[in-house]
């Protein structure tokens, strides 16, 4: 059990909570493609408009780099929030996101309302966990709580420099049933215990990998990731995903898992395009075989066996990244042949990251899976074991 304070154990009626939510949702023309970290924020939400909090939601939305930049402002999430609540929710759209609009805002609400920061992104601080920028949230609000544990596993403004200005921080109830439903998971996972890593933040996610070796029966790596790999083995990855830097630390864990005793798969074909385009031209070609001026977009027939077959007789599986750029019709075989596999087995299947998430419920394969979390790299290093600064910066119970 987590043992931190929740929303539980506060009293906020008549008081100011600032909420960090993850709403860190895929968007397509200023569409939101998947609502589930929305839908999975709404039970904190309620609570403290049933019990006359002044709730003031905040969120980062991709990756605007201190920068307002239009295409990732939180407007789209103000309007379906608003439909998902049947609530007003008054969005806040101000470029220093805790600038004159967003106080005036905050200081007409009433018990009960509820209002949107714009993305917190759009202050250079927030990834730095700046002072400045968390004493400005800090001042909005009597209380914090943190809900967004698809960003526990970052050290930010919004979700820890905050809380060294606010008295009372508690967690909300996402982030308690996230952390308990993994840690009951794979505490003691029933085994064979499965592992699959995907989707493009090879940097960010690579490093899991070496933990994950000590945990898990099979370890597969498919998506962005693979081509470290097979560039590490010495194949030619064209203009593929890479991390150069990473190879040394591949060829590692490759090593690793042998002395280990865990089965590595890596991907034996690639569905490779001469452009990063659905239209593309494109082909099948072995691993390690991608020609320059092509680049792999999706895992090849003989890989989706592979990875299928490997998932058949897994008692528990967690699954963060795509296996193919699966937006892209022509590169989604991958990552719904996988989806399907995991829809069919009698595993624990827990499927966690935005883009994952999204993957699994436009596949149609959502309500198949044991669990589906709204994080990828928060719930893969919860997984390998790391501190959730995120979580680690709420008040003790
Ligand atoms: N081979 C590939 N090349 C480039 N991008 C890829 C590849 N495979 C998957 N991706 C991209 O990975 C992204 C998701 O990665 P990531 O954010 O790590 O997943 P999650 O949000 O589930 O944690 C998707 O947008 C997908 O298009
Ligand atoms: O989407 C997220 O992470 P994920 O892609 O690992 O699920 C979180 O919202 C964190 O976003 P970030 O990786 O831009 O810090």
């Amino acid at each position: 059990m987590l043992n931190k304070k929740s929303i539980d154990d506060i009293q906020v009626k008549g008081k100011r909570v600032l909420v960090r939510c993850d709403f860190n949702v895929p968007l397509i023309d200023g569409k939101i493609t998947d609502e589930n970290r929305l839908v999975a924020a709404l039970p904190t939400i309620q609570k403290l408009i049933t019990d006359g909090g002044r709730v003031i939601l905040c969120s980062h939305l991709g990756k605007p780099k201190g920068e307002p930049v239009p295409e990732l402002s939180l407007a789209p999430v103000a309007v379906r929030l608003s439909q998902l609540l049947d609530k007003e929710v008054v969005f806040a759209a101000d470029k220093e996101v805790v600038g004159e609009e967003a106080k005036k805002a905050v200081a007409a609400m009433k018990d009960g309302d509820v209002v949107l920061l714009e993305n917190t992104r759009y202050r250079a601080e927030e990834t730095k966990n700046g002072e400045a920028f968390s004493k400005e949230l800090a001042s909005l609000c009597d209380i914090f709580v943190n809900d967004a544990f698809g960003t526990a596993h970052r050290a930010h403004c919004s979700n820890v420099g905050v809380t060294q200005f606010v008295e009372t921080a508690v967690v909300g109830y996402l982030m308690q049933k996230e952390i308990d439903f993994l840690g009951n998971a794979v505490n003691n996972p029933e085994r064979p215990f499965v592992a699959i890593l995907g989707g493009a933040k090879v940097s960010s996610k690579i490093s899991v990998i070496e933990n994950l070796l000590d945990k898990v029966d099979t370890l597969i790596i498919g998506g962005g990731m693979a081509y470290t790999f097979a560039k590490a083995k010495g194949g030619s990855v064209g203009k593929s995903l890479l991390e150069e830097d990473y190879c040394e630390y591949a060829r590692n864990m490759i090593q690793k898992a042998k002395e280990k005793g865990v089965n590595l798969l890596l991907p034996l074909d690639n569905v490779i395009a001469d452009d990063f385009s659905n239209d593309a031209n494109r082909q099948v070609v072995k691993e390690g075989e991608i020609p320059e001026g092509w680049e792999g977009l999706d895992i090849g027939p003989l890989t989706v066996k592979s990875f299928c077959d490997a998932v058949q007789d897994a008692r528990t599986v967690v699954w963060n990244g795509p296996m193919g750029c699966f937006e892209m019709p022509n590169f989604a075989h991958g990552t719904e042949a996988v989806a399907k596999a995991l829809a069919q087995t009698e595993a624990t299947t827990i499927i966690g990251g935005g883009d994952s998430a999204a993957a699994v419920n436009q596949l149609g394969y959502g309500d198949k899976m044991t669990h589906i979390s709204t994080g990828g790299g928060a719930s893969l290093e919860f997984l390998e074991g790391k501190e959730l600064p995120g979580v680690a910066a709420a008040n003790d119970k």
